[in-house]
């Protein structure tokens, strides 16, 4: 075992409203954190740290919990820019473009794949991302959804399985479905922790309310947590769906009637807002300050994918929710870190309390504001705190 005491901190936000300032992220000032082997051990007034068998002096600097992507699709190969080209000159998004992906991602190599993915996660650790969620959906046969998880296992432990991506072109889709909650399932259940579904109105590239009912139940029987991708492209039946369900998370958000609001308020299940997929797709963004007046809970995450959002910036979209849709930096933040644990059931991440994993973002500022403040600016990264073996040489690219 080797502990490390982090001193120097400024502005430390533990997510622990009784601490500090007794708001939602219970903020500290002149603080430190101690953690033992990866788990804090404790934290508190600098002047009063136990001794550790080293010690990190940050100073002066911020210091929050590490973001928790709870959204992303980062196992593909391929390129779209061109659709984001064409979206920025008025053609709307419809989904057709996972097709592309699809078929670039059949004939990639594992080692090609696991490259991309490396890039890609590297690249979200480099920004303060300690925990991510990754999708499948770019395989859609039972072998390559069963390799897309394979593979995105290697990398984290928040694994989802969206066989029910879009129904592939020339397929029937009552025939696809049977597969998606048979053979599919049964194949990828062993390496998912969730499934998730693209619930859209009847008559888009995604499921409709009853194939997404169909898609649910199958995953709730194989024991894996469930997850929605709802009302991206218009109202429709997919948030209502999920709340029913109790599931996790229902993701995107974009449309949502004032029913869909009032089921959300108080539910089980966490909505999740991607805001760059609305910049970059150039959609309405949703309402963030309503729904959390209304009693929602919120978090925020990339969605990284290459289609609607080809972004691995946490930070980015964070500035996005404050910047257009009114919440307030500490809101923004709280969603990014403890709201994206939520959405993942989990209470080891996304707060730095003790008992929880010891993943700690450093920000080259005096106070998290400066997230939103200094939008572009790379200020936020994952605190390396130097253990003897690295992810990298155990064959993994960063601990998340
Ligand atoms: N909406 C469904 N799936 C992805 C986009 C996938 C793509 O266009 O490649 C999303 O979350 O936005
Ligand atoms: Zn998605």
């Amino acid at each position: 075992m080797t502990s490390v005491q982090v001193d120097g901190i400024a502005e430390l936000v533990t997510n622990d409203p009784s601490r500090g300032d007794e708001t939602a992220l219970g903020v500290l000032t002149d603080a430190a954190v101690v953690i033992d082997d990866d788990r804090i051990a404790w934290v508190g007034p600098s002047a009063s740290a136990p001794a550790a068998d080293r010690r990190m002096d940050v100073r002066g600097r911020a210091v929050i919990p590490s973001f928790v992507d709870s959204h992303s699709h980062l196992v593909f190969a391929g390129d779209r820019a061109d659709e984001f080209t064409a979206r920025m000159a008025g053609t709307p998004y419809d989904g057709g473009g996972i097709q592309r992906t699809v078929q670039a991602t059949r004939v990639a190599t594992d080692k090609e794949l696991r490259a991309l993915l490396a890039t890609r996660v590297d690249e979200m650790h480099a920004q303060g991302t300690g925990t991510v969620e990754i999708k499948s959906g770019y395989g859609l046969t039972v072998e390559d959804e069963a390799r897309l998880l394979r593979l995105a296992g290697e990398v984290t432990d928040e694994t989802t399985f969206l066989g029910a991506h879009i129904v592939p072109p020339g397929v029937d889709v009552d025939a696809y479905v049977a597969l998606v909650t048979g053979p599919m399932l049964a194949a990828c259940a062993p390496h998912a922790r969730w499934i998730d579904v693209f619930c859209e109105p009847a008559s888009s590239h995604a499921f409709d309310g009853d194939q997404a009912r169909e898609v649910l139940e199958a995953g709730v029987a194989a024991g894996l947590g469930l997850r929605v991708h709802g009302n991206q492209l218009a109202t429709g039946p997919g948030v209502r769906l999920a709340v029913e369900f109790a599931a996790a998370s229902v993701d995107h958000c974009t449309y949502l009637s004032r029913a869909d609001v009032n089921a959300l308020a108080g539910s089980a299940t966490v909505a999740t807002l991607l805001p760059g997929v609305e910049f970059a797709t150039r959609s309405p963004y949703p309402d963030g300050r309503a729904l959390l007046d209304a009693g929602v809970r919120l978090a925020l995450a990339t969605d990284c994918n290459p289609g609607t959002c080809y972004t691995s910036s946490m930070p980015f979209v964070l500035a996005l929710a404050v910047r257009e849709m009114g919440l307030t930096p500490a809101e923004a933040l709280w969603a990014a870190t403890a709201g994206g644990a939520a959405a993942l059931r989990r209470d080891d991440v996304g707060r730095l309390t003790v008992g929880a994993a010891g993943h700690l973002t450093v920000l080259d500022a005096p106070t998290y504001q400066h997230l939103a403040y200094r939008a572009g600016v790379p200020i936020a990264r994952c605190l390396d705190l130097g253990w003897p073996a690295r992810p990298a040489e155990a064959g993994r690219t960063s601990p998340i």
